[in-house]
């Protein structure tokens, strides 16, 4: 049963969301601040700290008919308290009414929802959603059919669910790549530098477990961990290879009916929350990180190349979980001209997403990003389209061979030529 502090606000991630109400979490952060200033709580109560700020809620703003236990007769007794902590906040944000104070929060300071991405290799979404349901509030994400939006602080870490690989931990931005690429059932795939797995088998349900993906991984160690998702996902159309993206031939027949790449190169991390605290180790120094950053995009320019070469792909998604611009648009900018003259053109994803790529090319809007602090992961993403038509890599081969061959001739008619001459001085 949902709470009795159910509603739906005006907040970013909720318009995101596809049911109609739901939870509190935007004016969490005004109740939290009411009690800071009131100090009421005596330490056991504030071990029951959800439930403090529920019946806040309903004493300053809801139904105060409806209370009638314990917790509620003690804060009741403090009404007047909390009251007068109320309205010194309204005196701090100066605003001048309630319904004025959630927009004098900075968005960042909300709380921010979790995501799991149910498994449809496994179980349907709406089994998913009742199943859920019985013990989370959960709703599905209007952009990404197969994402739950569960509130802020959710742990489902330990849910049956999640251990059987049914329900992936996954966040948004993570979860719109495989989306973006939109493969087909029957297709094939190469996920190019695939471990642990997560878009891999993605991919895998949203070609409902047809077709064919070639999950390559670099790292050895992390080789074991793909398999290990791609079983626990029971992603059967998926064969994981110890690889060298850079060195699987576009040439190699075992890849001339690949349709679509998925290409989510290393990267330097800086949209996770974690590689923000990078430079806090003693081995950082600025240098040290404009050297890495130059090296990743040098790899990562260089795959996404590769992946453009491939004669039968017609799609191509390139995505990276940083922030960093020489390692997205630039990235991108520099691949152009070469993806122009494989017939591949920039295509708009989520064009309803608000936040593009820097404009710092033409068609920087096909692109998206997705924000650290607002979004919680800072994402790239960007979707090439084969639009044109071009020569398959054994045309090319061919044409290069014939052009040398003409050369071959040209140089051994001079050469006779001379030949002749010189014997000709002789005769
Ligand atoms: C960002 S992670 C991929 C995350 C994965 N797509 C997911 O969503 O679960 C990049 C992976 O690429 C692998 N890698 C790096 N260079 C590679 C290469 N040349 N060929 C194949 N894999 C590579 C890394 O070892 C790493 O596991």
């Amino acid at each position: 049963m949902l709470s009795p502090y159910v509603r739906k606000r005006s907040i970013p991630w909720l318009h995101n969301c596809k049911c109609s109400g739901f939870f509190l979490v935007a004016d969490l952060p005004v109740i939290k601040d009411v009690f800071h200033t009131a100090n009421v709580l005596s330490s056991k109560w504030k071990r029951q700290e959800e439930l403090m700020y529920i019946i806040l809620y309903d004493i300053l703003f809801g139904q105060e008919a409806l209370l009638a236990g314990d917790a509620e007769k003690f804060l009741l007794q403090k009404k007047d308290v909390l009251q007068a902590a109320l309205a010194k906040l309204l005196v701090r944000k100066k605003v001048k009414h309630v319904s004025d104070l959630m927009t004098s929060y900075k968005i960042s300071d909300l709380p921010k929802p979790r995501y799991a991405r149910v498994n449809t290799l496994k179980m349907d979404v709406e089994s998913a959603l009742v199943e859920l349901k019985k013990q989370y509030e959960v709703c599905q994400d209007a952009m990404v059919p197969d994402l739950l939006i569960f509130p802020p602080r959710t742990d489902l870490h330990d849910h049956h669910l999640v251990k059987s690989g049914s329900v992936f931990l996954q966040g948004k931005a993570s979860s719109m790549v495989a989306v973006a690429l939109g493969p087909k059932p029957r297709w094939e795939v190469i996920d190019a530098c695939a471990s642990p797995g997560n878009k891999t088998v993605h991919l895998a349900a949203l070609m409902k477990g047809n077709g064919k993906i070639i999950a390559c991984e670099l790292n050895k160690e992390r080789v074991k961990r793909l398999k290990d998702t791609v079983e626990l996902a029971g992603a059967t159309n998926v064969e994981v290879k110890h690889e060298d993206f850079l060195n699987m031939s576009p040439e190699d027949p075992a890849y001339s009916k690949v349709q679509a790449i998925l290409l989510d190169p290393s990267c330097s991390g800086s949209g996770t929350v974690v590689d923000r605290l990078d430079h806090l180790l003693p081995s950082y120094t600025a240098e040290s990180d404009v050297n890495r950053l130059e090296k990743l995009a040098a790899f990562q320019r260089k795959a996404l190349e590769h992946a453009l070469s491939f004669p039968a792909v017609e799609r191509i998604v390139y995505s990276t979980c940083s922030i960093n611009q020489v390692e997205n648009e630039d990235v991108i900018k520099s691949v152009l001209p070469l993806a122009s003259s494989y017939g591949f053109e920039l295509t708009t994803i989520f064009p309803q997403w608000p936040r593009r790529g820097h404009p710092i090319f033409d068609g920087s809007q096909h692109v998206l990003r997705t924000d650290l602090i607002e979004d919680q992961e800072g994402f790239f993403i960007a979707l090439f389209v084969r639009k044109g038509v071009s020569p398959p890599v054994k045309h090319i081969r061919d044409a290069g061979n014939t052009l040398r061959a003409v050369q071959r001739r040209k140089r051994r008619k001079i050469n006779s030529f001379f030949l002749l001459r010189t014997l000709g001085l002789f005769l």
